[in-house]
């Protein structure tokens, strides 16, 4: 799909065209200048410097000349131009004034004359065919090319066409691949030469076929190896055979002041236009203005296998893909992205963001906005942007922010960017919890839909998309609608035949795309014409009227409140004779087995329903202009609703849907059912004031959430210092360590070296680390506990440097008895050095070997603890816990006191959990499986649980 998007220049009275244009204005010098005409003046100096730039492009075969000229640069609105005869047309109240008026016209181009145009492109083509293929270097082939003749006159005349006229759209409508090269081929001085090659490509398979096609793809490979491809053709121009460079220089200077946008572009990709009317004495302006922009969407298959050359052909005349792309994006096809553009000798800088709703704020935004600044991003430069809705909008916003205006390419990845957010204009985020409060209207200028990304979508995800479809189907477009009715079960169980048997059903993957590009289409045929929403028949808010005042509270996914919005709506054009009861009862129906909701509890509060309608109205500009089916497959509005009638009819309606499956309930409707969380629950948490804060986590969760919210470095720094401070703070409280255990925390911190050579040597089995000792905190715990319990018989797995040890010797009555025990000598002849100047050392006995067979030998010895400490590596942790629970060694009335079993925050932090992560996770549910213990987790330090043993 081709799109070009004009926003109208003119509405309001009638105009009249022009007479043939004249120029008052001299047209010396590099800018761009209007050229302004007077009632009856002109300037034939002007005059004769635009025939003779427009003869000697003539003398190079060009296919238009001067004679047949337009005022338009972008696709102008058909206006008519008031003819300036000082008297008014008939009818018209307005007196005239008699004074002239000053009327400045902007841009003076070529008609469109497609079968020139064609035969230019077909002379061209087959002439360059044969130099492309020859020997020669690719630079010499290239300047061979640029200088002959043909190609010389294609593409100065197509640089002075309308390219995004309605004209040269509707002379090319059959071929839109060919207006899609033909719309960039007019910027053939300022694109890089792989650019123009792979355009000349383009244009070669359009006109001669793919095998001359291929010749041109094989020179363009060969030109993408040379060190300048990426220059502009322009700065080939002193190396061109004089008079051709002639040619193109006379044909430079000629568009700076007919079309600059064709000579000195900012972009390739929108143009503007405008007409301005003066009085004589320029007291009195009136002026319109319009932008026009171009856009291509693409419904593509395997759009990263090296082979597709979509992204290729963008990126290759760049040298480089600067991307935003999506967090689980990167993570489920980081990978392939990274070959992609390997394979084609792309430099690619990714830009990894969050791409959760929550994550839509306008801080968001700018981190991007930094990112790309950072990243050396031009505005020339299409970004890419790789993922789901919210990836589209605050990608696609910061694009519209940055440098005003940078173009981005969008990959859908999702099947609401892939059919509605990606390549919608309205880019946004989210403020004041107001969703998509800020925006811009700023559409990608290429928009790709592979629905291959979408295999790995949650179901409730996809289910969530094909509302979007089933809206566009209703509002737009009755085939695809059938199709729906056909195929929609299907499309959801094979998600878009993506995954099973369906990947290999060439009928199905026919119809996928099918639906997905009709669905697309209808989106685009709803949206373009009205790019700024200066109006509010808006067939693609269908389903969009009601529900916004129910979806947050009910938790709802958007697309299944989409799912009741559009019910009812059916339900209304019903009532209102916009359609019959058979075709209500399709739409219903269609709904209804996609598995989306047509009636949720939340909608009994008649009241927020018509709350919400008030606020639509507001929203509208004071209409309520709910669209809805009039008939099946086209678009009508409903603007009269009182709230007497909405009350009664929602009552109606939620009868009828309870006749539906599942009672008109929708399959995992709510955010949660599809591991989201809850829109809703995140608001209320937000509004939470500091009350909720009553420990120093709560306080540091407090600052640095805050922080997030207004981007507060030093808030952060605060938090961090918080953070840091706890340890000291539970140090500098609690009861402090005899000397020798202050000595052995001191001797330990000095071990690292000899840890490593130890290692190394193979004194130890295993790296060891000063940071495994327990230290004073634990210490202290362990002293009070001995001390409380009144225990005299302690088990110390895991010796170490000896600290723990010590520290519950030292806690032990006189007749008091501790196990230790290492499965490192060189650990346990550092421990008794430790102990060695102890009183309490007689109390410790000192075991070597593994944990688990000291522990046997112990059992088999009929050994029993009142206190068990278990501190060794994690992996044994549960084995070593049945063993002493099972063989007694904890008796019952006794405690297990277990370190690190929050294991370095693994499972809060949601990454994969390493061995000693699992380990302790393992621990922790056969503690809460155990019925024979009653425990607690305490978070201090890295997780110390105590298990009383019950029995
Ligand atoms: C974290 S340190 C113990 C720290 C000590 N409790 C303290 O208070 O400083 C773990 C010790 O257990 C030992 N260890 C690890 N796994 C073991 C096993 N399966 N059997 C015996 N000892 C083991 C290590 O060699 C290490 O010295």
């Amino acid at each position: 799909m081709v799109c070009t998007v004009s926003t109208p220049m003119a509405s309001g009275p009638a105009f009249v065209q022009p007479a043939p244009m004249t120029r008052l204005l001299p047209t010396a010098g590099s800018e761009a200048r209007p050229q302004m005409r007077g009632a009856s003046g002109s300037s034939t100096a002007t005059r004769a410097t635009a025939t003779s730039v427009a003869g000697a492009a003539a003398a190079a075969g060009a296919v238009v000349g001067a004679g047949s000229k337009r005022r338009r640069a972008g696709q102008m609105p058909k206006v008519n131009l008031m003819p300036n005869t000082g008297k008014m047309p008939k009818g018209n109240l307005m007196p005239a004034t008699s004074a002239p008026t000053l009327e400045i016209n902007y841009y003076e181009l070529d008609d469109v004359d497609a079968p020139k145009i064609l035969a230019a492109v077909q002379d061209a083509i087959s002439a360059a065919g044969p130099i492309v293929q020859e020997t020669s270097s690719p630079e010499e082939r290239l300047l061979k090319v640029l200088s002959e003749p043909s190609v010389v006159a294609m593409l100065t005349s197509i640089s002075r066409l309308p390219v995004f006229s309605y004209e040269m759209g509707s002379a090319f409508k059959e071929n839109l691949d060919l207006l899609l090269a033909l719309k960039q081929i007019k910027y053939f001085w300022s694109v890089p030469q792989s650019q123009l090659v792979i355009l000349l490509e383009q244009l070669a398979r359009q006109v001669a076929g793919p095998k001359a096609a291929e010749a041109f793809g094989e020179f363009a490979q060969a030109l993408a190896q040379t060190s300048s491809h990426t220059e502009m053709i322009k700065h080939l121009r002193d190396e061109l055979p004089a008079e051709v460079r002639t040619t193109y220089m006379q044909n430079a200077e000629y568009l700076e002041t007919s079309d600059a946008h064709a000579v000195y572009p900012t972009s390739i990709y929108r143009q503007c236009d405008a007409l301005t009317l003066a009085t004589e004495d320029a007291s009195t302006i009136e002026a319109v203005m319009s932008t026009t922009l171009t856009t291509t969407i693409k419904i593509a298959r395997k759009v990263l296998e090296p082979s597709n050359r979509l992204l290729a052909d963008v990126y290759t005349p760049l040298g480089r893909c600067v991307a935003v792309v999506d967090d689980k994006v990167e993570a489920l096809y980081g990978k392939d992205l990274d070959a992609y553009f390997a394979h084609h000798g792309i430099e690619y800088k990714k830009l990894i963001f969050s791409g959760n709703e929550v994550d839509k704020d306008i801080r968001d935004v700018e981190r991007i906005l930094v990112a790309l600044k950072k990243s050396g991003q031009g505005r020339h430069e299409p970004l890419l942007v790789v993922g789901g809705g919210v990836i589209a909008d605050i990608a696609g916003f910061a694009a519209a922010l940055y440098s005003r205006n940078t173009p981005y390419v969008m990959l859908c990845t999702s099947i609401v960017s892939g059919i509605d957010a990606g390549p919608s204009p309205r880019v946004c985020c989210n403020g004041f919890d107001y969703k998509n409060l800020y925006g811009a209207y700023h559409p990608p200028v290429l928009t790709i839909t592979d629905r291959g990304f979408w295999k790995t979508l949650h179901p409730g995800w996809l289910r969530h998309g094909v509302a979007e479809i089933i809206k566009m189907a209703v509002m737009k477009d009755l085939s695809l609608f059938e199709l729906m009715e056909k195929w929609g079960t299907k499309c959801l169980v094979t998600k878009f035949g993506t995954v099973g048997e369906s990947v290999n059903d060439s009928e199905f993957q026919d119809i996928c795309d099918l639906i997905v590009g009709k669905a697309m289409e209808g989106y685009v045929r709803s949206e373009y014409g009205n790019l700024w929403e200066t109006h509010q028949c808006r067939p693609h808010a269908y389903g969009h009227t009601w529900s916004p005042g129910y979806e947050l509270p009910s938790g709802m996914l958007h697309g299944q409140a989409v799912g009741t919005c559009m019910g009812f709506g059916a339900y209304l054009a019903c009532k209102a004779d916009f359609i019959d009861e058979t075709e209500m009862s399709r739409i219903l129906k269609v709904i209804s087995d996609c598995e989306l909701c047509l009636w949720h509890p939340v909608m009994e509060d008649g009241a927020a329903v018509w709350q919400s309608q008030v606020a639509m109205i507001e929203k509208r500009g004071g209409n309520l202009c709910a669209p809805i089916p009039r008939p099946l497959g086209q678009s009508g509005y409903l603007n009269d609703l009182s709230e007497e009638e909405l009350l009664q009819d929602l009552q109606t309606y939620k009868e009828l849907c309870l006749s539906y499956p599942r009672e008109g309930r929708g399959v995992e409707e709510h955010c949660v059912d599809v591991g989201l969380e809850d829109p809703q629950a995140k608001k209320v948490a937000a509004a939470v004031p500091d009350r909720f804060v009553v420990t120093p986590m709560d306080m540091v969760a407090s600052k640095l959430a805050k922080a997030k919210a207004e981007n507060d470095m030093p808030a952060v720094a605060d938090a961090v210092r918080m953070l840091d401070s706890v340890d000291s703070m539970v140090a500098k409280y609690s009861s402090q360590p005899s000397e020798a255990l202050r000595s052995i925390s001191m001797q330990t911190a000095k071990t690292n070296p000899m840890w490593a050579d130890a290692e190394k040597t193979g004194d130890t089995t295993r790296l060891m680390e000063a940071e495994m000792i327990s230290g004073q905190a634990e210490g202290q715990l362990l002293q009070l506990l001995v001390k409380f319990g009144g225990v005299k018989k302690v088990l110390d797995i895991g010796t170490f440097t000896g600290y723990s040890s010590l520290a519950m010797a030292e806690a032990l009555p006189e007749d008091g008895h501790l196990v230790t025990l290492e499965r490192e000598a060189v650990a346990a002849q550092m421990a008794a050095e430790n102990w060695a100047q102890s009183q309490h050392k007689g109390k410790i006995e000192s075991r070597v070997g593994e944990a688990h067979e000291l522990l046997q030998a112990l059992a088999s010895e009929g050994a029993s603890f009142d206190l068990v400490f278990l501190d060794v590596d994690k992996p044994g942790y549960l084995a070593l816990y049945q063993t002493i629970m099972d063989s007694g060694l904890l008796r019952v009335g006794g405690l297990l006191a277990v370190d690190n079993t929050m294991y370095k925050g693994e499972e809060l932090s949601g990454e994969q959990l390493s061995v000693n992560g699992k380990g302790a996770e393992s621990l922790n549910q056969g503690l809460l499986a155990d019925e024979r213990v009653h425990q607690v987790m305490l978070p201090l330090r890295d997780g110390l649980t105590l298990a009383f043993r019950q029995c």
